[in-house]
């Protein structure tokens, strides 16, 4: 959504090393974000997200690695003069100062004249689209118009790196949409480093050039949604982008899974990962004849609604998720407990190095 890389400067955007420990939980996280780039930070809970935000802001010490931001360093400066802007799930907005002063608190805390400051934020208010909001206290603004001033907020203080908690997270379905297009026009004028942190994929897609999974205080996959989705690397990441996920051995044409002997339309050999779609699993009642296809008996381990369609939970020699119609439901009669035979085409299967 932003520049090309090349044409950003060589020092530009922010390279970290991140080192926390914790008793029970250790950090160690490399990010690189370049200027203007918009990267989103994803995880289960207590992957270590808040944390890599707080450490990026200077709110966690770091017990080991650096931070530099534009080729200086920002690990060594207290919170108040690292030129980050924050926005956090709840917004922390002072609710005894009007839009206008919440907004214009960061530039007047940096030095500004009390007109200066006030006009910057009368700028960014307007940007936001809530110039006319300037004078109303937070406790009388809507979320998404509370979320925008907590972006005009964070943008005050001309940071050159904005870190996002959950953005969107406070919001309700319809506003969250709304103002998720909103924040991804902000984000591409925005030409800092730019740390998003969200559980939900879509949030991710939509506003990041890139993603960067985190398990366990590490990275786990990294790359464009794109990539990520194609090629999952751990069971976290397949179920987020709805895939099914085997570990096996390639030798060319097929994948040991277990006992299971697998087609897939590449080629690999040694080990490997092998992926499939749930819409591409096909569940028959009885053996089916005809073209060559990854077979297998399977037994249904349980049965739910999926958006339109009805997922099926499938145990055997692999375990995996199949989307049929509610019509096939009828037709098939599935039950749980119940055997079944389950086919994917080869064209379908991905396979990968592991
Ligand atoms: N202040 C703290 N003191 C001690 N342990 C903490 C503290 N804050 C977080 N932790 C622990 O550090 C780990 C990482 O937490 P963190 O909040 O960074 O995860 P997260 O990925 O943001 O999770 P969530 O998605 O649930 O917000 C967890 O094990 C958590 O329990």
């Amino acid at each position: 959504m932003n520049r090309p890389v090349q044409d950003r400067p060589p020092h530009g955007g922010l390279h970290a090393r991140l080192v926390v420990e914790r008793p029970a939980f250790r950090l160690d996280v490399e990010l690189e974000v370049a200027a203007g780039e918009v990267v989103a930070l994803l995880g289960p809970n207590g992957a270590g997200k808040t944390t890599v935000l707080r450490a990026l802001a200077g709110l966690t010490g770091l017990t080991g690695g650096s931070i530099t931001l534009d080729g200086r360093p920002l690990h060594t400066l207290p919170t108040e003069h690292r030129r980050i802007g924050m926005v956090f799930q709840d917004y922390l907005l002072f609710p005894h100062l009007s839009a206008l002063d919440n907004v214009a608190f960061g530039p007047r805390s940096d030095g500004a004249s009390k007109a200066e400051a006030r006009r910057t934020a009368g700028e960014l208010l307007e940007r936001v689209g809530l110039a006319e909001y300037a004078a109303v206290r937070p406790g009388r603004l809507s979320g998404g118009q509370a979320q925008r001033v907590a972006l005009a907020r964070a943008l005050a203080v001309r940071p050159r790196l904005l870190l996002l908690d959950e953005p969107l997270a406070a919001l309700d379905a319809h506003t969250r949409l709304e103002i998720r297009a909103q924040l991804r026009r902000h984000l591409a004028d925005f030409d800092g480093a730019t740390v998003l942190v969200t559980h939900d994929p879509l949030e991710a897609m939509v506003l990041a050039d890139r993603l960067i999974v985190v398990e366990h205080g590490s990275v786990v996959q990294q790359g464009t949604s794109a990539e990520v989705a194609r090629r999952p690397r751990t069971d976290y990441v397949a179920r987020l982008v709805g895939l099914n996920l085997h570990r096996g051995h390639g030798d060319g044409a097929h994948v040991k899974v277990g006992e299971l002997l697998l087609s897939a339309s590449d080629h690999v050999e040694g080990p490997a990962f092998v992926a499939f779609a749930p819409a591409a699993v096909a569940l028959y009642r009885s053996r089916p004849d005809g073209s060559p296809r990854n077979l297998w008996r399977a037994r249904i381990d349980g049965i739910e609604r999926h958006g339109d369609n009805v997922r099926v939970h499938l145990d055997g020699p692999i375990t995996a998720s199949a989307d049929v119609t509610p019509a096939a439901v009828a037709d098939l009669d599935l039950s749980p407990g119940q055997e079944i035979w389950a086919a994917v085409k080869a064209t379908e299967t991905h396979a990968y190095p592991a």
